[in-house]
């Protein structure tokens, strides 16, 4: 693996989900603060809306499962924000850095500890953040949102 390719492996692909925008938009800035107290925010803050399309690429892995069509529809909804995240402590993973900081998928779980998704989220589906699962996941990820990010030369990818 080359030098480039390992150290991009720092970023991770965070989504702000539509209920946030819909349901809690007056908690919008308390919580790029409190990301942006653990994390350097990469990208141009900017709400994105997904077509039906988009959103069953982008979960394609959940193609067939019972929530798969709720989901969509909810992702669907109303705008996003996608954000490139790394840790602020470099010795700190992202991806389970910012997994832990979200929470459990499942409201229920999310609710029992201090986490974005106990805070924030409704329910299973309307659970407030994504994170990337992997350091593959988050490569696939940000190329999908972000398709010049990884390959940009004016970005110090070597921090
Ligand atoms: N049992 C379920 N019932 C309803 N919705 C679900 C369920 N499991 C997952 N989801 C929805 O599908 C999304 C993707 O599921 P996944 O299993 O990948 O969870 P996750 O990795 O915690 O979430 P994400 O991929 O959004 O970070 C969840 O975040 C949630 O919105």
């Amino acid at each position: 693996m080359s030098n480039a390719a390992a150290l991009k492996q720092v970023y991770t692909l965070a989504i702000i989900k539509p209920d946030i925008l819909i349901k809690k938009k007056q908690s919008v800035d308390t919580i790029l603060q409190s990301i942006g107290e653990r994390f350097t925010i990469h990208n141009d803050i900017k709400p994105i809306n997904l077509s039906v399309t988009q959103a069953e690429q982008f979960y394609n892995d959940h193609r067939g499962k019972f929530f798969f069509e709720r989901l969509v529809c909810f992702m669907t909804r109303g705008p996003i924000v996608p954000l490139i995240l790394t840790e602020k402590n470099n010795d700190k993973n992202t991806i389970t850095s910012w997994r832990e900081f979200i929470g459990p998928t499942h409201a229920e779980n999310a609710r029992k500890i201090e986490c974005l998704r106990g805070k924030y989220g409704s329910s299973d589906t309307w659970n407030g953040f994504h994170g990337s699962g992997s350091n593959d996941e988050a490569t696939q990820e940000i190329n999908f949102f972000f398709p010049t990010f990884l390959n940009d030369t004016t970005v110090d990818h070597f921090k």
